[in-house]
């Protein structure tokens, strides 16, 4: 399969430390020299499929033979960007592909520039990463669907499951705040029967995309069943999760869904705090039953049944 790494887009002339075509003034040290290298970088970097440790491997590696103070890996399409080592201010930045597919960007920095010489030899390396890094990136997309729900793009209930225990246990570890929300389209049923099951997902999709534009980047929101989505809000009291909610539901509330058809479409949503007593499905409970009176109080409103007065609001419209 053809490969190609552009070229680097800066680099830099001389550098003394060191230099592989000294070796090759020695044909034999140079070919077992390599042979060796190139085996031994190959079968470390099949030990993982995680793109850090692939990219902290093969660092590693070649600075055992190139002065290299750091490295940077940037995939935008999965969202990858990281730094190892120290970033200095020269460096050799490419773009690795092959066949046409696109597998990140990656930039090797020092303080000193970069001879010729030493770019050539990062270059004639770099196929030694480029297959094993491309399937690290296949794994992390079959992954990253595996925990996704198809239709609105929201985190789905075994990513839930994975996470809700670990978010409980570092909540107690660090006795920090935890917060939940359940959200719940209301009379959804109504939208499928009149509009169909076509408009019904597009109802879907444009809500959860509401909750996550309203939600922080360290917030997560799942699709816990068919109209109900589950928020997960880490590092957040009652009174900022209830401020959370209410702005969730006044945006959906004030939204046009199904174009032309402007439909309205409101949310109920149950609140709950962690407490310590709790385990994971005692804490979403307590937001499932308030998000049970919300729906019996009307409907398009928050309520946390944790509050003595519970925050109950009136139907908008
Ligand atoms: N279009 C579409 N509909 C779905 C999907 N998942 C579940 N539903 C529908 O969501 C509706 C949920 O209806 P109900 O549980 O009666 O709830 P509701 O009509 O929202 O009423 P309240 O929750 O009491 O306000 C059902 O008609 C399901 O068929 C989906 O992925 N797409």
């Amino acid at each position: 399969m053809p490969s190609e790494f552009l070229p680097p887009t800066t680099f830099s002339e001389s550098n003394k430390i060191f230099d592989i075509s000294k070796i090759a003034n020695t044909p034999e040290l140079n070919v077992h020299f390599l042979q060796d290298f190139r085996l031994r970088v190959t079968s470390l970097l099949q030990t993982t499929l995680e793109i850090e440790k692939l990219i902290g491997i093969f660092f590693e590696e070649l600075q055992t033979v190139i002065n290299l103070t750091g490295v940077r890996f940037q995939y935008s399409a999965f969202n990858i960007k990281l730094a190892l080592g120290r970033q200095t201010r020269q460096a050799c930045q490419y773009q690795l592909s092959a066949n046409g597919e696109f597998f990140g960007e990656i930039t090797f920095c020092r303080s000193a520039r970069f001879s010729e010489n030493e770019l050539e030899n990062i270059e004639s390396l770099m196929d030694l990463l480029l297959y094993p890094l491309r399937n690290a990136l296949r794994y992390c997309q079959a992954v990253q669907n595996a925990l996704t729900d198809p239709l609105t793009g929201a985190n789905n209930r075994m990513a839930m499951n994975a996470n809700l225990n670990r978010d409980i246990e570092l909540s107690k570890r660090y006795n920090s705040k935890l917060a939940v929300l359940m959200i719940d389209i209301d009379n959804f049923k109504e939208v499928n029967d009149t509009f169909g099951h076509l408009q019904g997902d597009d109802v879907l999709k444009q809500t959860a995309h509401i909750i996550m534009d309203q939600i922080r980047t360290t917030d997560v929101c799942y699709r816990y069943g068919g109209e109900e989505f589950l928020v997960m809000l880490s590092k957040t009291d009652l009174d900022q999760a209830l401020f959370v909610a209410e702005r969730i539901r006044e945006k959906i509330a004030n939204s046009q869904f199904l174009g032309k058809q402007n439909k309205a479409v409101t949310v109920s949503i149950g609140a709950a705090k962690y407490e310590s007593s709790m385990d994971a499905t005692a804490f979403i409970d307590m937001a499932d039953q308030s998000l049970y009176c919300a729906k019996n109080n009307g409907r398009n409103q928050t309520i946390c049944n944790q509050r003595p007065n519970p925050n109950k609001k009136t139907m908008v419209q």
